[in-house]
């Protein structure tokens, strides 16, 4: 490996410059997996990380939400089933058990089995504020104030993630002590009413979750939509399970202000939200769920001349753009490229991929799927929205499909039609959509909508990256009875 000598000089009050191969900044997922590739490739690799190793993923996004949201989607499929129905009658959740389970699933969050974890792969953990100092370098602020400077002979990795974001200008907001993500997933106790704001993905899954575990819930929804991003069926049938569980969704409602005060003959604080058209709200919290920013304004973009606070536009080998030296990378949520864990980790094997091959002097392969492009984040990105029904999709949606030019036709399935599903379920209501490329003749998108389709979704996510010709697909036979089965009827509506 080449050694460029560093020209890096202590800052006044840091300490000497420790020399790495590798910086990682950000430990989530996605920092974590970048730090694995490189340190299996043998390159001294540390890690920087400010809050708890394994990101918010681990301990306030995804593992908290699903574990809360498992016991939603056994309960109803128990009583989805002539036999075990009568078995669960018509009990509800236990909270104190699912909290207690959520609880075991963040380790309670503390991040020991983490560091030992980055300890056992070879991987050295710094903790501080990370931030750039110049070329190659990153300034460590630990908590106690103390500085300690990284120099990096190959690369800097930011892995920093992203935050809440939430409106600006709303009176009364930032005095209501809004949940984010953070209090939404973390929450010891349910409370007795809560509105949700934003019918993204946080909001539907966070408003199923809390409903099921007893708060009385409103879903307060600017659009006419919910998950907007997906094919309009999707939404539209979360929106009947949500109804159908006793949520309030209402869409075309903007919050006007909030006031959070002590409720009258209780010291319990509640929050009165004043909607669009002059209503009022009282509820116990109020959680916005309007979206993401990246963590990047305090991470010295400013010494190598980018600008603080934005997303950080990359090339497809995940290179940050507009630096010279290709020696600064960026990946996960803080690129913007696809705001999933899976996208993240599988950004951060082609981040490693392309720091090992430039440190030993390779050239990348960044052709489309090539092993130093991560072109399956525009291609082929799955995701599951763990609601009741779930929702599992892959690559394009007809809309998306159609404004890129394709020569494209949708065929939709009805899912309680198939054996696997009415076995499955009694009364199964769902639905699966495949966008059929007319002109190359293969799927360049997959959904499906029901009860345990999540499960189905990593054989459309085969079928879209590995673009297989329909011709070859027909021969790819699902098991009777599943609900994979499915896909015997969307293959004849491409074909015919
Ligand atoms: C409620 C919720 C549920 C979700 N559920 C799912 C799901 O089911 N499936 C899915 O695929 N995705 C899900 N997501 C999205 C997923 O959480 C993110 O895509 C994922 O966490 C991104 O990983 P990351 O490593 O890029 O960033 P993060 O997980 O945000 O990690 C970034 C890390 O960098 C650290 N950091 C930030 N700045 C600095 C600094 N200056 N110095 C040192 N360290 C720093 C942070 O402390 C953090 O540990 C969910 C998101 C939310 C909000
Ligand atoms: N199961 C999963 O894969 C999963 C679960 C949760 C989150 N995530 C990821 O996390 C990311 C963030 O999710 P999210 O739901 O916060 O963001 P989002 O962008 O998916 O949804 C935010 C919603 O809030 C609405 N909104 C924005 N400003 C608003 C306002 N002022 N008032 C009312 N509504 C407003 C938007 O129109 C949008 O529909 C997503 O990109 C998603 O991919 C994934």
């Amino acid at each position: 490996m080449t050694s460029p000598q560093s020209t890096a000089r202590p800052t006044p009050g840091a300490t000497a410059p420790e020399e790495y191969d590798v910086i990682v900044v950000g430990a989530g997922p996605t920092g974590e997996n970048v730090a694995d590739r490189t340190a299996a490739a043998g390159l001294r690799t540390v890690i920087v990380e400010s809050e708890l190793v394994g990101g918010e993923c681990s301990y306030w996004a995804c593992m908290p939400s699903k574990a809360l949201l498992r016991p939603v989607a056994a309960l109803a499929d128990a009583r989805a089933v002539a036999g075990s129905r009568e078995a669960v009658g018509g009990g509800a959740l236990d909270p104190a058990a699912v909290l207690a389970r959520r609880d075991s699933f963040t380790s309670h969050w503390q991040d020991d089995g983490q560091v030992r974890w980055l300890r056992d792969t070879g991987i050295e953990l710094v903790r501080g504020h990370g931030r750039l100092a110049g070329e190659r370098q990153v300034t460590v602020e630990a908590e106690d104030g103390g500085e300690r400077l990284l120099v990096a002979r190959h690369a800097v990795a930011i892995c920093t993630g992203s935050r809440p974001v939430l409106p600006q200008g709303v009176p009364g907001l930032a005095d209501a002590r809004p949940w984010t993500n953070r209090e939404a997933t973390g929450s010891p106790t349910v409370p007795r009413r809560l509105a949700v704001v934003g019918g993204g993905v946080v909001g539907v899954e966070l408003a199923t979750a809390w409903r099921a575990l007893g708060s009385q819930v409103v879903l307060l929804v600017r659009g006419g939509a919910l998950l907007p991003r997906m094919e309009p069926f999707a939404g539209e049938l979360v929106a009947d399970g949500l109804r159908a569980a006793g949520v309030d969704v209402r869409f075309g409602t903007e919050v006007a202000s909030l006031e959070r005060r002590a409720a009258d003959g209780d010291d319990a604080p509640e929050v009165t939200l004043v909607l669009g058209d002059g209503e009022r709200l009282t509820v116990d919290e109020v959680l916005y769920a309007t979206g993401r920013a990246p963590r990047t304004a305090d991470v010295g973009l400013e010494q190598v001349g980018l600008h603080p606070g934005g997303w950080l536009d990359v090339d497809d080998s995940c290179t940050v753009l507009g630096i010279d030296g290709h020696w600064l990378y960026a990946a996960g949520d803080v690129n913007h490229r696809a705001l999933l864990t899976h996208q993240g980790k599988y950004q951060a094997r082609i981040t490693g991929a392309a720091i090992v091959a430039r440190a030993e002097g390779r050239s990348l392969d960044t052709a489309r799927w090539g092993a130093h492009a991560a072109s399956a984040d525009s291609a082929g990105a799955p995701q599951v929205v763990f609601t009741h029904p779930e929702v599992a999709a892959v690559g394009l949606t007809l809309d998306a499909a159609e404004r890129a030019g394709l020569r494209v036709k949708a065929i939709d399935h009805d899912l309680g039609a198939v054996a696997g599903a009415s076995l499955y379920g009694d009364d199964y209501t769902g639905r699966a959509r495949v966008v059929f490329d007319l002109d190359r003749e293969v799927l360049v998108g997959a959904s499906f909508v029901g009860p345990g389709v999540s499960e189905l979704l990593h054989s459309a996510t085969v079928a879209v990256v590995g673009e297989v010709p329909i011709d070859r697909l027909w021969h790819a036979v699902p098991a009777y009875p599943t609900i994979s089965e499915v896909w015997l009827r969307l293959l004849e509506g491409c074909r015919g």
